[in-house]
């Protein structure tokens, strides 16, 4: 662990990166760049830059090397895991990324290690958003089959796809057709079907995010996660609870709110739950998921770079500490173009992009450990190893669980909620 001679992560960032990188890492990291109103940097203060314009030269007699740290028994970082070199080979061959980690977890005396290997897809669309639906999805089975089969050599237990992975990501446009074309049957749809012949065959769960149509009830619509068992039997299915109504995520216009609540599936690999992307923005839905047991929360999503770039490693790594439990962020890749224009309202011109999925998808722990994304322009499949048994370490160490005073949050949120509440705030 480093002591004060390693001055500060802007310091190295400064010291190492090239302007242009500088720039984008700042974004990321910090979000829009704040008034700048000093030179050098080191603190921060309310309204002026946490960074100089330009990169400074470090202060003599400081060290400034960029990694001084050792492993603490409770925070050891996620470590580079060998996966076989055909995985790497066919992931080259049908050109996308394959990148493996390991979490490790402290041996115990009375249970054994609790090791599962999670595989998260990100993935562009293959064919335009114009391409007949049957076209389209085939392309999509086609190309998540063969990602699917590259994971299953990596040993790859449960794997998630990213958000309505079977379309273009098509609300922003707010027409019906042909998008609406795309919804399916969660129990017993082409995709389902499909599905359930990778999981048979792969011996491994499919978690499996598409439009849902449910036929039996007035065809309603819902954004929905389908959980596949490694039998390949459907073990049942979750909806996306929180709806964006944020830029041109209209996807209200498509579908409910969810009215399944937060189901946890118990697989043979351990207790999973789908926090269907937007849902990453609400600290509750994530601890509705852990409360019910779940010990690894997906997150596939569909998020771009202009609206939510500097909230995705932050959002679904805090959910894992602040749960104890592993999360999954799943992000698409690319620009999708749209046949007709549409606005954003916003009083600027209409277009015909959403803008750019950035991908990036990554596995945090609940000891606040995390994989690296996967890049933010390629399809990818990462590979992680779990040991579940870090969840309930973890716990035992910070206690969370035993000290979140759950009872006085429900009395508060259940007057709160009341129509004649009022705030409490104390005046002088
Ligand atoms: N798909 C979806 O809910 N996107 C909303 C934008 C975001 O949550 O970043």
């Amino acid at each position: 662990m480093a002591g004060a001679e390693w001055k500060s992560l802007e310091e190295c960032l400064e010291k190492h990166l090239p302007l242009p990188d500088l720039q984008e890492v700042k974004r990321v990291l910090y979000g829009k760049e704040l008034r700048t109103g000093r030179k050098r940097t080191g603190f921060y203060s309310p309204g002026l830059s946490l960074w100089p314009s330009q990169p400074s030269s470090p202060e003599p007699g400081l060290s400034s090397g960029c990694l001084a740290g050792s492993l603490s028994p409770t925070r050891a970082p996620s470590r580079k895991l060998d996966l076989p070199r055909e995985a790497f080979e066919a992931a080259s061959r049908e050109d996308f990324e394959l990148q493996g980690y390991a979490f490790e977890a402290a041996e115990e005396q009375l249970r054994r290690p609790r090791i599962v290997h999670v595989g998260l897809v990100q993935n562009r669309i293959p064919l335009p958003a114009n391409a007949p639906v049957a076209e389209q999805v085939s392309a999509l089975h086609r190309r998540i089959k063969a990602i699917v089969e590259v994971a299953a050599m990596c040993g790859v237990n449960i794997i998630c796809f990213q958000e309505a992975w079977t379309m273009p990501f098509a609300f922003c446009t707010r027409e019906k057709l042909p998008w609406t074309e795309f919804a399916e049957s969660a129990e017993d749809g082409p995709t389902t079907r499909f599905c359930q012949k990778l999981a048979k065959n792969h011996d491994m769960v499919v978690v499996s995010p598409i439009l849902e149509r449910d036929s039996e009830h007035g065809d309603v619509l819902w954004n929905t996660a389908v959980v596949i068992s490694n039998s390949g039997a459907v073990l049942g299915k979750t909806r996306k609870n929180h709806i964006p109504r944020v830029g041109d995520f209209n996807e209200s216009t498509y579908y409910m709110e969810g009215n399944l609540g937060h189901p946890v599936f118990q697989t043979q690999f351990g207790r999973i739950a789908v926090n269907i992307c937007y849902g990453r923005h609400h600290p509750l839905n994530w601890l509705m998921y852990s409360i019910n047991g779940a010990e690894i929360i997906f997150n596939p999503s569909a998020t771009i770079g202009a609206l939510s770039e500097s909230l995705w490693p932050i959002e679904a790594r805090n959910a894992a500490i602040a749960n104890h439990c592993f999360t999954c962020a799943i992000n698409r890749v690319g620009t999708e173009h749209f046949p007709n224009e549409f606005t954003s309202g916003d009083g600027k011109k209409a277009h015909q992009d959403f803008g750019y999925f950035y991908g990036s998808s990554y596995v945090a722990a609940p000891d606040s450990s995390r994989t690296p994304g996967l890049s933010r322009s390629r399809d990818g499949l990462l590979v992680a190893k779990l040991d579940l048994n870090l969840c309930q370490q973890v716990n035992d160490v910070w206690n969370f669980k035993m000290t979140g005073r759950y009872e006085m949050y429900a009395r508060e949120l259940a007057e709160a909620v009341k129509s004649n509440y009022s705030p409490t705030i104390v005046k002088e």
